[in-house]
């Protein structure tokens, strides 16, 4: 993953170069951990007297030897975090040439860069100086896979991956509702929306208005996509067919499913969109683990980790992975638990454990690597104030808290002393909001039927972009690895959003609960051999993995990420200790 930032003055003469480059370097610690594969700055002035400041740490995934960033030409110059998988030119995973610089160069041929994002799919943000126009242009993909924050202090505005809690500066997250383009000359801001059709854009437009003190101006939007399928009433057939689970055998349940025809065109259909999507996410990407990339040395070292609970959405994409990964190179799978006196025995811990048992029944020839990452409370304490909460930052919620601690610590891929070398990850990050899997899906179901499920599926696909995705791009790439999450594959989501939520999701309690929620993707992973997995109850990463607390409301503010203590914790001793007062009591509630 890479780490991209840009520091300007929105007021062009009311900032001494000397000062931007001090705030930048405040920023370039994080920013470098992202990237491990190179790391560059640039300093400009444009005529009329505005100075930027550039920098980049590069992640190399693609191209045949390391894209170095920031690009620049006599037109342009361009950041980019991202993964366009498709090669843009050649249609092949792999590209000789990378996504960095295909993406400069359609930008580059073009008065119109609005136009190319519509033929664009992968998950980024950019930002791109046309230095002709004066106009800088920021953007964030349509799901939000990237991160990107802005940051103000008085005239000084940062765009930037990652920042930390500073007295100095304030940071929201950049919404991804369409591309940016601040005109440096004239000081105004300008978005050309994705889509209005969305009901948060509204909302997310007012806040960046509010945080920036400036009004934002809207041009015409450039996908124009329908985002939101009508409701359609259910078929007869398939609540006949619903009917007849009740009661059933696994096994009798599922071929009662796949009796149906229209089911397995179904299945067939998402087997080969997500083996598509898992494929891409694996094979793009140099045949070198971190340890032998420096050296380009050729290795039969892991290149590929999953985030592995054992749950149904990640297992399938560990089986998948099997047919895509060479047998020669192990696939490494981190499960984390947290705990407290050697004792991690965790509900994910159980359920990665026998799944695995699955995965070795399935892919005898394949050494699975079992990370058990035990983290005991006195390290997440520690790394969690000292780091990982600016990494979370400007997220503040429990929920923040737990998810983005136990993604860190997952992702490290440190069992003792071993760490696994490979530098893509995948997650099964996506896979409840299109399939329904959560527990208010149950509950919608209960109280409204199917226009209950239908209207909360859409809500949580109108909140994804704003949810969770950015949050956890900056702490999983805090390690220098890619997260990459095939369920957010656009192909696959088109599939999946245009089919009636009855054709997916049955979160009845006829059947039992880890049955009916996300049915079709359950039916998906026992028609590829994952009979145990397949009926696995749901459960939230920070639950299973012993995190969180149950007793608390992970929508509150959450102590250990306060910007306010981190503050007074800064200045006064003496609040700071009564803060750890708190801390410790509040430790021992989560404990
Ligand atoms: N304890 C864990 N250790 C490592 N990764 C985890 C852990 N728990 C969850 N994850 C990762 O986070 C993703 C989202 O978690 P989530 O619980 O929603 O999915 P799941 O466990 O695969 O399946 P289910 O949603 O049915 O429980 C998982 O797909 C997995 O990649
Ligand atoms: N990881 C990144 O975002 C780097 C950009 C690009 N995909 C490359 O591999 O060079």
């Amino acid at each position: 993953m890479c780490g991209i930032i840009c520091i300007f003055s929105s007021d062009c003469r009311a900032t001494a170069p000397n000062e931007l480059l001090n705030d930048f370097n405040v920023f370039k610690e994080n920013i470098n951990k992202r990237g491990p594969d190179s790391f560059d700055m640039k300093s400009l002035s444009l005529k009329n007297g505005c100075e930027l400041i550039f920098g980049v740490s590069v992640l190399w995934l693609q191209g045949e030897i390391v894209t170095k960033q920031p690009l620049e030409n006599h037109r342009a110059v361009f950041l980019y975090n991202g993964d366009i998988y498709n090669g843009l030119n050649t249609g092949s995973y792999f590209n000789s040439k990378s996504d960095t610089l295909e993406l400069f160069e359609l930008f580059n041929q073009t008065d119109d860069i609005f136009s190319t994002l519509k033929n664009i799919q992968g998950p980024y943000a950019f930002i791109y100086l046309d230095k002709e126009r004066d106009m800088l242009y920021f953007c964030r993909d349509c799901f939000g896979r990237k991160s990107l924050l802005i940051g103000k202090q008085c005239e000084i505005i940062v765009l930037t991956s990652v920042a930390h809690r500073t007295e100095k500066y304030e940071f929201i997250e950049l919404p991804s509702i369409g591309l940016f383009c601040w005109d440096l000359k004239s000081k105004a801001l300008f978005l050309y929306p994705f889509s209005l059709d969305n009901a948060n854009f509204n909302g997310k437009l007012a806040e960046l208005e509010s945080f920036l003190g400036k009004t934002i101006s809207l041009k015409d939007t450039i996908m124009n996509t329908k985002n939101m399928p009508e409701y359609m009433e259910p078929l007869a057939e398939q609540i006949a067919l619903y009917e007849n689970l009740e009661n059933m055998s696994i096994e009798n349940f599922f071929s009662v499913l796949f009796s149906d025809q229209n089911w397995s065109i179904r299945i067939e259909n998402l087997e080969h969109l997500l083996e598509e999507s898992v494929k891409k996410r694996i094979s793009t990407q140099p045949n070198f683990c971190r340890d032998c990339i420096k050296e380009h040395q050729e290795c039969t070292h892991s290149l590929l980790g999953v985030l592995f609970s054992g749950g149904v959405d990640c297992s399938i994409l560990a089986l998948l992975a099997d047919k895509i990964v060479e047998k020669t190179r192990p696939i490494d799978l981190f499960n984390v638990a947290f705990g407290e006196y050697q004792h991690y025995k965790t509900p994910d811990r159980q359920t990665g454990l026998e799944t695995l048992e699955e995965l070795r029944q399935l892919c005898p020839e394949r050494e699975w690597r079992f990370f058990e990452i035990d983290i005991p409370k006195d390290e997440l304490e520690k790394l969690r104030s000292d780091h990982i909460a600016d990494l979370i930052y400007p997220l503040k919620t429990i929920l923040d808290d737990s998810l983005g601690c136990a993604l860190w610590f997952a992702s490290r891929g440190l069992q003792n002393s071993t760490q696994s070398p490979c530098r893509v990850l995948l997650v099964g990050m996506g896979a409840d909001e299109l399939f329904g899997g959560y527990t208010r899906h149950r509950a919608a179901f209960k109280k409204k039927s199917w226009l209950g499920l239908h209207t909360v599926l859409n809500e949580d696909w109108e909140n994804l972009p704003y949810r969770n995705l950015a949050r956890d791009d900056r702490v999983v790439s805090d390690h220098g690895r890619q997260l990459r999450m095939p369920y957010l594959d656009e192909k696959l989501v088109q599939y999946v959003r245009s089919l009636p939520c009855w054709q997916k999701s049955y979160p009845s309690h006829k059947v039992p609960q880890g049955f009916g929620e996300k049915i079709l993707l359950r039916s998906l992973a026992y028609h590829i051999g994952l009979k145990k997995a397949a009926v696995l109850k749901k459960r939230a990463l920070q639950f299973g993995s012993r995190i969180a607390n149950k007793n608390e409301n992970g929508h509150d503010i959450s102590i250990n990420l306060s910007e306010l203590i981190w503050h007074l914790g800064n200045t006064c001793t003496a609040l700071l200790e009564q803060h750890q007062k708190v801390h410790s009591h509040q430790k021992h509630l989560l404990w």
